[in-house]
């Protein structure tokens, strides 16, 4: 472990998973992203004879490692659709001259390990015929899963091709297989077990000679600070916050600006180094970039050329640089934000995991995931974690984690606290308490919903930003009926006094803030439009609107009906946003300034008006290897293939069929670019009244309407 990768004492639960590996058994292995899951099995490799087989679902993430491995002098290679047909036929052969030799020494040549995609293993006969002649000379060490949670539906990243691997099992039942994950809640360990025919966990303390050891380590990594910043309307002015960040708190560090979309990452790419005149060397990595370049960039960044990756969900996986000190986000899945952000700090040293969010993230994010109660739930999860501004991060994501995926409360445990212990420096924790004001806001709640009921009674209905202006009587207070019942949409003037018992006596940004929480709260829905160039999103009375908007304006003053809190940001002293790159003082108090006076940790709470935003996003996993049968072994088995063939195909009959070809997983929502577009042009009049029940779709597709961001 020294000699070879200059590592002098194991980590976690590296030393059980070494030791059970090298004893030949089945092994499940969980572990925070970071922490360390590869030695576990190339360790075992080099003290092994024979080859150890690691599957691994990108070749981004194959690319790395081999990388690595190559450096530090140990025999690894890579079988892939990427590879020539020139080299895959010299790795074979030194694979089948392997499975040949006799005796059962290690050879100065031998392979010691072998990475593949998972499409290799479902799609190439003569490659699982070249493993089946090296388990004959007993030349297959062990099977390595990484990633394994893709082969479960239930996890969040399941990938259909993984599921065939189910194969090796049934083809090799003597082969110890290690599968490795860095999220693997109770149900997705069961069908990783099921899938790939292991056996059942055994305790690893009196662990009978059959079963599987299931070793976990604590997610929590106390080196990575969590903050949420607010994010400017305009993308224009992100970029500018963004690059301010940078300079100000990693100007000679490593980092990733994590993207929605590719063409938001090429954007924020080349507005990031425009905008600090250069300061700043980003690269962009997405799936459409070619293999090549993402490799030349992959380079650049490790040796210090290029300081900020901005990529998207593809560059992920099993990248590995050891000192990222940042990694930004926009805001997306709580499990996105998470594990993305475990990039960061992998040499154990501090780095920043900052999330940009704003209120009207919500309308852009919901436009994207409306017909999908899924992820209009985990939507709100992530409105809930972003807007929450006094639990500490950490207990936040392990309350989320054992609700959504039930993955144990436990597992934020670690040798020095609790998981209900609070971490002490993410931004909650060490936050200023004069930059946030808690506040009883059931009046202007009750107006909210007053204010709405009005609109919708008139057929009207309002975005989050439009609500905002309206119960501040911007515009002279007057709302667009919305041509819902009548054929032409009028402009009605709002009786202030009469609906509310007057304006709602809240900032643009506070309203915006508290619209979000009412809406998981569920005092509030959203009903969305589809036209045929977007979807609009709109707030509507939510299914528990009633609770308080049955009472009168003076029975809600006396304190009936239920009281609603919210949490509002507050303008403090502008000061470096986080530390990791500056002095940072991790403990219970708050963070102070030169004279010890306690600052925040927030930037401005002022919010501008939003532009004209384009909702797109697109999921993970564009970089599957599309090809597999050229890499051409002469001698096939036809009997094996046949057998082969025959497992694929059961495996692929006993698939459900919405996994069948969905090989760029995920969820996608394109939209067309829009224009400015100043006037609403009416073609005809929309005949549904709008329901209001959260969650209905008002059926205008044959109305061209004006857009913007909400
Ligand atoms: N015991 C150790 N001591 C010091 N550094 C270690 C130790 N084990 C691993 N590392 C280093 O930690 C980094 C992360 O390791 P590794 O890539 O194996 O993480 P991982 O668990 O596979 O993460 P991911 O889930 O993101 O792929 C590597 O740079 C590795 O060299």
């Amino acid at each position: 472990m020294k000699k070879v990768f200059g590592i002098s004492n194991f980590r976690l639960c590296q030393q059980g998973v070494c030791n059970a590996n090298m004893d030949g058994r089945d092994v499940v292995c969980v572990m925070p992203t970071g922490g360390g899951k590869s030695l576990t099995y190339q360790l075992p490799a080099l003290l092994t004879p024979g080859c150890t087989l690691v599957i691994s679902p990108l070749i981004s993430l194959i690319t790395d490692q081999i990388l690595h491995l190559r450096e530090a002098g140990v025999e690894a290679v890579m079988l892939t659709g990427g590879t020539s047909k020139a080299l895959a036929n010299e790795i074979q052969q030194r694979l089948t001259s392997m499975a040949s030799s006799r005796g059962g020494g290690q050879q100065e040549r031998d392979i010691k390990l072998c990475y593949v995609t998972p499409e290799k293993i479902a799609k190439s006969k003569g490659f699982m015929s070249l493993l089946r002649k090296l388990v004959e000379g007993g030349k297959l060490a062990r099977i390595v899963i990484d990633e394994a949670h893709c082969v479960s539906q239930l996890g969040h990243d399941f990938r259909p091709d993984y599921k065939k691997l189910s194969a090796l099992r049934q083809f090799f039942p003597h082969v110890p297989i290690l599968a490795l994950s860095a999220t693997c809640p109770p149900k997705v360990l069961q069908d990783i077990l099921k899938i790939l025919h292991m056996k059942p966990v055994v305790d690893g303390k009196a662990a009978a000679r059959e079963g599987t050891i299931y070793f976990s380590a604590p997610l929590y990594r106390k080196n990575l600070h969590y903050s949420v910043l607010p994010k400017p309307s305009s993308a224009k002015d992100v970029i500018s916050a963004m690059s301010e960040y940078i300079l100000q708190n990693h100007k000679n560090n490593s980092g990733i600006v994590y993207c929605l979309t590719k063409k938001d990452a090429e954007t924020v790419a080349e507005n990031l180094q425009a905008v600090s005149n250069g300061r700043i060397r980003t690269g962009v990595y997405h799936a459409d970039i070619a293999d090549a370049q993402k490799e030349g960039l992959h380079r650049q960044w490790r040796q210090g050329s290029v300081q900020v990756v901005c990529a998207t969900i593809a560059f992920g996986l099993g990248i590995d640089k050891g000192n990222v000190r940042f990694v930004l986000h926009h805001t997306k899945s709580l499990d996105g934000y998470y594990q993305e952000s475990g990039r960061a700090g992998r040499d154990g040293q501090d780095a920043d995991c900052v999330l940009y969010y704003r209120p009207q993230d919500a309308t852009r994010q919901s436009s994207i995931t409306c017909t999908d109660t899924d992820g209009q739930a985990k939507l709100h999860d992530m409105l809930r974690f972003a807007q929450d501004m006094q639990e500490c991060r950490k207990i936040l994501f392990a309350k989320y984690f054992s609700a959504s995926s039930d993955l144990s409360m436990a597992s934020w445990t670690t040798e020095e606290s609790s998981a209900m212990d609070k971490c002490g420096h993410c931004d909650n924790c060490t936050r200023a308490p004069e930059t946030v004001e808690h506040k009883d806001v059931t009046v202007e709640t009750w107006q909210l919903l007053k204010i709405l009921e009005a609109v919708d009674a008139q057929g009207g209905r309002q975005t989050i930003a439009g609500l905002s202006d309206l119960a501040r009587g911007l515009g002279g207070g007057s709302f667009d009926t919305g041509g819902k019942r009548q054929k032409v949409k009028e402009k009605v003037q709002l009786d202030y006094d009469a609906v509310a018992g007057g304006k709602v006596g809240l900032s643009k940004d506070d309203i915006e803030t508290l619209t979000v929480q009412l809406l998981v709260s569920r005092y509030l829905g959203e009903a969305f439009s589809s036209t045929a160039y977007t979807v609009n999103v709109y707030v509507i009375p939510g299914e528990l609107a009633l609770r308080l908007s049955r009472f009168s304006r003076a029975d809600v003053v006396n304190g009936k009906g239920p009281r609603i809190q919210c949490s509002f940001k507050r303008q403090a002293r502008k000061v470096k946003a986080t530390a990791a790159g500056t002095k940072r003082k991790v403990a219970t108090g708050n963070i102070s300034d030169e004279e010890g006076v306690p600052v925040s940790v927030a930037g401005p709470s002022r919010i501008r008006k939003p532009g004209v935003t384009k909702a797109r996003t697109k999921r993970q996993y564009q970089e599957v290897d599309e090809e597999e049968e050229a890499v051409g072994v002469e001698d096939i088995d036809e009997e094996e293939d046949e057998d082969f063939t025959n497992a694929i195909r059961m495996i692929d009959e006993a698939e459900p069929s919405d996994a069948e070809d969905d090989e760029d997983r995920g969820w996608e929502y394109s939209l067309r670019p829009t224009q400015g577009v100043a006037k609403k042009r009416r073609v005809s009049t929309p005949t549904k009244r709008p329901s209001k029940k959260a969650g209905k779709q008002y059926d205008i597709d044959h109305e061209v309407i004006s857009l913007s961001s909400d």
